[in-house]
């Protein structure tokens, strides 16, 4: 077995009937209910539902860095029992350190590895290489755009050889040209990498193109709805975006997650009332005079 057979056969993550309360302004309450969820070794899955649903809560979980008040999860058979370089992680906000230049940030991870000096700049510049992003190996964090950042960011939570990829809405903050882009990107890394990936994020259009699988939750407390595969042939490209199956699955994720929407913003609100809202008649406008 070579090694990249071997990361194909770990980075399986499952998650048995987790559950988890948290405490605001002196009250208990349940933020994720009963959720099962799993990542077979090498796939690309996420995790779509309202705001506020428990998604990032999941991934926390995963990372290690949360305990659930009851439930198991596990990455290849073992309890997972807080952080470890086995799961490399990459937020939103782009947690590079910007007093160092890109290839030593990526080098970090490395060098506390015990990695040599050569062994590391060589491993770095090589994924650097793969990202395109080589010619700028001494720039500083701030001298980079966002998606290049974010993209250094990913280089680096892959460079410890991670068997798991926890990302946590790691565009959110991008313009949507460079988001689109980004996601090119990413499915261009995966299948090359082919490591385990758990993707939070609101965007529809993002989960269908990037996954294999799309867990959508339910509005507080977060469960699991609904479990969609994404039956679209890789390598991905843009096209697809307008393929018959892509905007089925489009429509199908768009209605469950408007259903949760609505139920997140109170029950006050439905399908009704949001359009009678919207037709005050007479009487109403007046009113609002
Ligand atoms: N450490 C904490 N203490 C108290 N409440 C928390 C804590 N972490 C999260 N919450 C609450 O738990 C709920 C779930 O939060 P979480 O961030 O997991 O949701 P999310 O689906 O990722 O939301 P969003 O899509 O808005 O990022 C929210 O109501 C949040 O305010």
């Amino acid at each position: 077995m070579n090694a990249r057979d071997e990361s194909l056969a770990t980075g399986h993550i499952d998650l048995q009937h987790i559950q988890v309360t948290f405490t605001q302004q002196g009250s208990q309450f349940t933020a994720v209910s009963d959720v099962s969820l799993h990542v077979e070794p090498g796939e690309f899955v996420s995790v779509v539902g309202p705001s506020g649903c428990g998604k990032s809560t999941l991934l926390n979980i995963v990372a290690g860095f949360l305990k659930p008040d009851s439930g198991v999860v596990t990455m290849d058979g073992k309890s997972i029992a807080g952080p470890s370089a086995e799961r490399g992680v990459v937020f939103q906000q782009y947690s590079l350190f910007p007093w160092l230049k890109v290839r030593e940030n990526v080098e970090f991870g490395l060098k506390l590895q015990g990695m040599s000096r050569h062994e590391r700049e060589t491993k770095a510049r090589t994924l650097l290489g793969l990202a395109g992003l080589l010619p700028f190996e001494n720039h500083y964090p701030d001298q980079l755009s966002g998606g290049m950042k974010q993209r250094v960011g990913i280089v680096r939570a892959l460079a410890t050889g991670p068997r798991v990829l926890l990302m946590d809405e790691p565009f959110g903050a991008l313009d949507s040209q460079t988001r689109v882009v980004m996601q090119e990107i990413l499915t261009h890394m995966w299948q090359q990498w082919k490591i385990s990936v758990l993707f939070i994020t609101h965007d529809i259009e993002e989960a269908i193109f990037l996954s294999d699988r799309v867990y959508v939750m339910t509005a507080r407390p977060g469960r699991i709805k609904a479990e969609i595969p994404v039956d679209l042939p890789r390598p991905r490209t843009p096209t697809m975006t307008a393929s018959p199956v892509f905007t089925a699955l489009h429509r199908q994720l768009k209605s469950l997650i408007r259903e949760e929407s609505l139920a997140a913003m109170g029950g006050e609100l439905d399908a009704n009332s949001l359009s009678a809202s919207w037709h005050l008649g007479q009487e109403g406008v007046e009113a609002l005079r």
